[in-house]
């Protein structure tokens, strides 16, 4: 059975930092103490005031209490913002590590918008509400304390008071699930919103052109917006009937002690004071107890979020656990990789098979350029993917030579791989490369005749807002300075000019055979077949070799150099 009050965050931070020690606690209790302890001193010193004054005790003890409140309350908000935010950037750098740990698939499958929801909102939302949950912490210390003195001073007003903390817990308790239940399904509304603002941000070109498009996007943003301001606002209706109901009990309990106390106790006048002014300085820390409880709620929900993501990409990283630790193994050397019986089909949510690839046999020799062809949505990419073993086939296996390829050495298989898919990514550092010269670069800028574009210099890129051409040019420099046994060429002449991309078939990619390179390239360029070793097909998820008569109805030509000139540097042949 679960707790009546979750204090996730608590088990959160605690999980994450493994701070909330001892002495944290200590100095929570001890702030609200501390607190309580003010009250009863300067209620004693007002009291003192009818037999000549306050004596030097009193003092004392004022600062005392003072100072112990001070120093306490200091210690706990420090160490609880340092806790908080110590907690965040952990889990961030963990979840990013597993990310980029994770299979493609998985990533595939939890999408873009929601990683980017947890990761940033709800671990700020966590970072947010931490601190004032300690103060919060201290507060409810600091009410037990008053109450006690309360008890002390008149019984009867203790249980009025406690009447009124049971009756507030119980209507937070009786709407627990509703808080939650709502703050769950606004946020799920928002991350359809996220999604939606993505569509509009990604998709803005269209829209700016296209009014009716336009206005459908939008439509369907402020649709979700409005669900998402429905479930929050009704959520916050709730809350604040609570805190209405709290208020007008609080000037009810003051009424019973100025109207109903008097009757029961005949003494009660003389401690009347001391419980109002108790009562009073009590209310205060009490409303933001209340006004925590949303919050804490919401911050239970991305608790388990979180948890329900890292969860996922747990369950994928549990079945290659052993892949990590292996040391890895150079493969650079290798004459075949093989494919036998090589498999794999995308599925639903509900698990029917959508698509499927392969199974596949089949064999890439070393310094081959292979071209692969296929209309679209044959499964080239996919392809491309199990070839690379982004993918883990479903079926079959590689080998490399004579190894086959498994948990312990697909890393070191994947480094074998240098590839440009058609939504790849431009970092502006060279990643991986720090000891590239930045001659060397900047002279392959210049081959690519991007240099007046972007420089290389202090280990990153002077510019990658590029064209799309000139963007795939940087994307084959870096690529080509990963120096790896076997590229991945996903569409990269596609955007290029008849000269460049005359250039890449015809002069860099024999000269990258020749430096023993193996090259697979995905095209369309069928004019271009001639450059390849051989042509394979991919034709509805099934690999075919093409004939090589089929190949000649390419253009096979002479092979001259870069647009009619010879490179400046040795390089990419050398
Ligand atoms: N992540 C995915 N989840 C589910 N289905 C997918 C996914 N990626 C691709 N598919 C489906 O698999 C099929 C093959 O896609 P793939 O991208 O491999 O084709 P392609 O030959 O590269 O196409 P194109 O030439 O258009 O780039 C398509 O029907 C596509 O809808």
């Amino acid at each position: 059975m679960s707790s009546p009050i979750r204090f996730g965050v608590f088990t959160f931070l605690q999980r994450e930092t493994k701070s909330l020690d001892r002495k944290l606690f200590v100095l929570t209790a001890t702030s609200g103490m501390a607190n309580a302890l003010n009250l009863a001193v300067i209620n004693a010193s007002v009291e003192a005031l009818r037999n000549g004054g306050p004596s030097w005790q009193h003092f004392l003890w004022f600062c005392l209490s003072i100072g112990l409140f001070v120093y306490s309350f200091r210690y706990v908000l420090y160490e609880s913002t340092r806790i908080a935010e110590a907690a965040i950037c952990s889990v961030r750098v963990r979840l990013a590590d597993k990310i980029r740990r994770s299979d493609l698939l998985t990533l595939e499958s939890i999408g873009e918008a929601d990683i980017h929801a947890r990761i940033t909102r709800d671990t700020g939302a966590i970072a947010q509400a931490a601190r004032p949950l300690f103060a919060v912490a201290q507060a409810v210390v600091m009410i037990v304390f008053t109450i006690i003195y309360i008890a002390t001073v008149s019984p009867i007003a203790m249980l009025l008071c406690v009447t009124l903390i049971a009756g507030g817990a119980g209507i937070y308790l009786k709407d627990r699930k509703h808080y939650e239940e709502g703050l769950n399904n606004a946020s799920k509304q928002e991350d359809k919103l996220f999604d939606s603002l993505n569509g509009l941000l990604r998709g803005f070109k269209e829209l700016r052109i296209n009014k009716l498009k336009s206005d459908d996007v939008f439509e369907d943003f402020h649709a979700t917006a409005a669900q998402v301001r429905e479930s929050r606002t009704s959520v916050m209706i709730l809350f604040s009937n609570n805190v209405i109901f709290i208020e007008m009990f609080f000037v009810i309990l003051l009424g019973a002690i100025a109207f109903v106390l008097p009757i029961l106790s005949d003494s009660f006048s003389t401690s009347a004071t001391k419980i109002v002014a108790a009562i009073l300085f009590f209310f205060g820390p009490l409303v933001n107890v209340v006004t925590m409880i949303p919050v804490l709620a919401q911050v239970n929900v991305t608790v388990d979020n979180l948890g329900r993501l890292e969860a996922t990409l747990d369950e994928g990283l549990e079945k290659s656990a052993e892949w990590e630790t292996s040391p890895l193994t150079d493969f650079g050397a290798f004459r075949t990789i093989r494919l036998e019986g090589v498999g794999f089909t995308y599925r639903d949510s509900d698990g029917n098979a959508t698509f499927q690839v392969g199974p596949i046999d089949g064999e890439v020799r070393r310094g081959e350029i292979l071209f692969l062809v296929g209309g679209n949505g044959s499964g080239k990419t996919t392809f491309m993917k199990l070839f690379t073993a982004l993918y883990r086939p479903a079926q079959g296996g590689i080998r490399v030579d004579d190894v086959e390829i498994g948990p312990t050495n697909i890393q070191s298989y994947r480094n074998l791989f240098s590839a440009i898919f058609t939504d790849f990514h431009l970092f502006d550092k060279l990643h991986g490369l720090k000891d590239a010269a930045p001659e060397r670069v900047n002279a392959l800028l210049r081959l690519m005749e991007i240099s007046h574009k972007t420089v290389f210099g202090d280990g990153r890129f002077s510019n990658i807002q590029l064209s799309t051409g000139q963007r795939k040019r940087l994307a084959l420099v870096v690529s080509y300075l990963e120096d790896k046994a076997i590229y991945i060429f996903d569409e990269v002449a596609a955007d290029q000019d008849p000269q460049f991309r005359r250039y890449f078939y015809e002069t860099l990619l024999p000269e990258m055979k020749g430096a023993g390179k193996t090259v697979v390239v995905v095209s369309h360029d069928d004019r271009y077949f001639h450059v390849a070793d051989r042509v394979l097909q991919m034709d509805y998820g099934t690999l075919l070799n093409l004939p090589r008569t089929a190949i000649q109805g390419g253009n096979p030509r002479k092979r001259p150099t870069a647009r009619g000139k010879k490179p400046t540097s040795q390089e990419p042949g050398q």
